[in-house]
């Protein structure tokens, strides 16, 4: 089976030819530079509409010369339907209904992001892995499950190439920003830069503001780039592991043109290397966006009849990769998997024992970690978790007693709490009784930071089991990211974090969801319940 691709959703004017029978993928782009500043989309739509014609050319003439008969022998035209440039899309569009006419087969509709990560799953052929995004336009963490590519989690403002990109244009470098940014961090020293992690979400809009100011500051550029890359992707590192540790499964791979910057495929290979998984980046000329990718996944998904009649073949320039039907997977595949608890525990952070009635929790650095930037976040993380952990407990959110702290070792020791994790035992009553403890601790002016199905502990209380006080189910645990906050918005984002890490391991999420609101809402504020409606439906990307 060949199919052939076109993709054109915002810089790459691209066209390819993949061969299942000998899984070749054949691929001819031709990129589109603006002269000054950033991607300008009617600039952008305008190179579409020139360039396209030629790649698809010779494509087909690839095709025609590598087939028994001489003909071309395609089998079916897939395209990028979206996330993009609107003006690029239609373009785009245009031109792979007008070939899939003229040669006769149909047309196929492909999410560009799903793309990006496919082409890694296809190629390392793993079986259910953690995908993490790092392109222009978007920055995510995927899991497929129950029929769904799961956003786990996600930036909450720019895409992480952009964000390098602004940058790089405030320090007069032309686009794209990111391989000057990367050859510049060569020569550069650390720099301390914030560093926004909430949950498996993240956001760049802060650190870039600070990047820009050192700049203007007079602080070395190298120093910035290296400070920026070592942050950034130190973030997106982290959250990759989180994931990893959520959903318990050991593979992981990246995709987006991000993915082609070596420091953080470096980052990733080692932090996976450090916890036993697998990790798979496809070599460059398959993450920057190209054809390639959206040939190989149109040939899943035109296998699987997943094919579109020209009247419905629309593009969506705010396609999401969760809006997608999977039809190419199996119903029984899942990126969760079964976590056993025996022994020490390898959470995304630290690692957890359990020594008679406590649990020691140590956070051991992170060899993926610039040294400073890790001592400065183990310090942090560890003061903030023993104090929150002890005043949550103090407004009447159950939490484990904090027995003893180290600093210097970043270690605290806990009462052992719970007979297993919430993601172990998904209830609805757990949930709704984790809601109020949110809504408490929102009212007492502090957010939990990470609020997932695996910090939260279930079971029972020592209290209940001797009988002397009333029992209560569920307790919260890793309060490393915690703040203290009295804004709406980061309470809202508390709930976000918690909703996501429902969606990513619930087959049936939303009467869970229903359950969390209505807890919430018993002993929270109804404000911060709307406004979690808005940071649902914000357009992140930019
Ligand atoms: C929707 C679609 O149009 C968009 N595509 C896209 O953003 O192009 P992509 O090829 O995946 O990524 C381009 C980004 O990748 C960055 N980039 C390229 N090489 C890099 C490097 N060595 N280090 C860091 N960033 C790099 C560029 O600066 C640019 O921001 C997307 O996938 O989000
Ligand atoms: N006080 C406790 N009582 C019982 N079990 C605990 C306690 N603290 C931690 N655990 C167990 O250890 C696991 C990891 O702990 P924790 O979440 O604090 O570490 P982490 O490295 O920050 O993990 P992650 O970042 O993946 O959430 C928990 O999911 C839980 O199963
Ligand atoms: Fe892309």
């Amino acid at each position: 089976m060949r199919v052939l691709g076109i993709e054109g959703t915002a810089w790459a004017a691209s066209a390819a030819l993949f061969d299942a029978d000998d899984d070749s993928v054949f691929i001819d782009s031709d990129p589109y530079q603006p002269d000054s500043g950033g991607i300008h989309p009617r600039e952008a739509a305008e190179h579409m509409a020139d360039a396209v014609p030629g790649v698809v050319e010779s494509v087909l003439a690839h095709a025609s010369e590598t087939s028994d008969s001489g003909a071309p022998e395609i089998d079916a035209v897939a395209f990028s339907r979206g996330p993009g440039l609107g003006p690029c899309l239609r373009i785009v569009a245009t031109a792979a209904r007008s070939l899939a006419q003229t040669l006769d087969v149909p047309l196929v509709g492909v999410n560009h992001m799903v793309a990006h990560l496919e082409i890694g799953r296809h190629q390392s052929g793993f079986d259910s892995p953690v995908c993490l995004n790092a392109s222009g336009a978007n920055a995510h963490l995927l899991g497929y499950h129950n029929g769904r590519y799961r956003v786990l989690g996600e930036t909450m403002d720019t895409g992480v190439g952009n964000a390098i990109d602004k940058f790089t244009r405030h320090v007069g470098w032309t686009h794209p920003g990111g391989p000057k940014v990367e050859q510049a961090a060569k020569d550069g020293e650390y720099l301390d830069l914030p560093y926004v992690v909430k949950g498996m979400d993240f956001s760049f809009s802060g650190i870039m503001s600070a990047a820009k100011q050192a700049y203007d500051d007079g602080e070395e550029v190298e120093d910035i780039c290296c400070g920026l890359q070592e942050t950034v992707f130190g973030m997106l590192t982290e959250v990759a592991e989180r994931a990893l540790s959520l959903t318990g499964t050991d593979e992981l791979v990246l995709g987006g043109g991000v993915g082609q910057n070596a420091r953080l495929r470096e980052m990733l290979a080692e932090m996976c290397e450090a916890r036993g998984a697998d990790f798979y980046a496809p070599e460059p000329r398959f993450l920057r966006d190209n054809a390639g990718m959206i040939a190989v996944l149109g040939a899943k998904m035109y296998d699987a009849g997943d094919t579109l009649p020209v009247a419905d073949s629309s593009v969506d320039p705010n396609y999401r990769p969760d809006q997608v039907p999977v039809t190419w997977r199996g119903d029984d595949e899942s990126v969760a998997r079964a976590v056993t608890e025996a022994g020490d525990i390898r959470g995304a952070e630290a690692t957890v024992s359990f020594e008679g009635e406590d649990v020691v929790k140590r956070r051991l650095p992170k060899s993926y970690r610039h040294p400073q930037l890790d001592a400065r976040l183990r310090k942090e993380r560890t003061t903030a978790e023993a104090r929150l952990t002890s005043e949550a407990r103090q407004a009447g959110v159950p939490t484990p007693l904090v027995r003893d702290v180290d600093l210097r070792e970043a270690t605290i020791t806990f009462q052992h709490v719970g007979a297993c994790d919430l993601a172990e035992d998904l209830s609805a009553d757990a949930i709704r009784e984790v809601g109020g403890h949110l809504g408490r601790l929102h009212r007492a002016g502090i957010v939990h930071g990470d609020p997932t199905t695996r910090n939260v502990r279930v079971g029972r209380s020592p209290s209940e089991r001797d009988g002397s006080e009333s029992p209560s189910r569920t307790f919260l645990i890793d309060f490393g990211l915690g703040f203290h906050t009295g804004h709406v918005e980061d309470h809202a984002m508390d709930l976000h974090v918690f909703e996501q890490s429902i969606d990513g391991t619930a087959d049936d999420p939303a009467p869970l969801r229903e359950a969390f609101e209505a807890g919430y809402e018993a002993t929270g504020d109804a404000d911060v319940l709307s406004r979690l409606r808005t940071v649902e439906g914000r357009g992140r990307y930019q």
